[in-house]
């Protein structure tokens, strides 16, 4: 699954619209017995770029989805791929300490992940309460 995943996030880059920073991004997640995958989506107004991460789990989530067995993310960069500190916090609202997050590039260089080690801390629902 973890290559099917890979493989999946590949060609999603291959439809990433980066006409400013030309850095393709793809993502591909598996959730609830399939595969959603997405890719970065820039905007002249720059601060409206959507990266492939968020694509991905926000096609995933409209479908339904509340939460990501593991999730794949690929560039053409020297090492692994390291999504940003937004898509890392969409990331942790439907991941748990179980889902797997690999984070690779177009040389096969793979590393896998978790929550905990991506964004330690991040703000989730009890962040909310009152009373702590
Ligand atoms: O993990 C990442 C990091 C960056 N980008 C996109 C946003 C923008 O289109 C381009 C350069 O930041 O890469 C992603 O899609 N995912
Ligand atoms: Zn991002």
């Amino acid at each position: 699954m973890k290559e099917q995943l890979i493989a999946a996030a590949i060609e999603a880059r291959t439809a990433a619209y980066v006409p400013y920073s030309h850095f393709e991004v793809g993502a591909a997640l598996l959730a609830d017995g399939k595969i959603y995958s997405g890719c970065n989506i820039e905007n002249a107004s720059f601060g409206l770029t959507n990266c492939a991460e968020r694509t991905a789990i926000f096609k995933a989530a409209s479908e339904g989805v509340r939460r990501i067995e593991a999730i794949a993310v690929v560039a053409d960069t020297e090492g692994p791929v390291s999504p940003c500190g937004a898509c890392r916090q969409v990331i942790a609202e439907f991941a748990d300490e179980n889902t797997r997050i690999y984070l690779t590039n177009l040389h096969g260089n793979t590393e896998e992940w978790t929550m905990a080690t991506l964004l330690p801390g991040y703000f989730q629902a009890k962040d909310m309460d009152k009373s702590n």
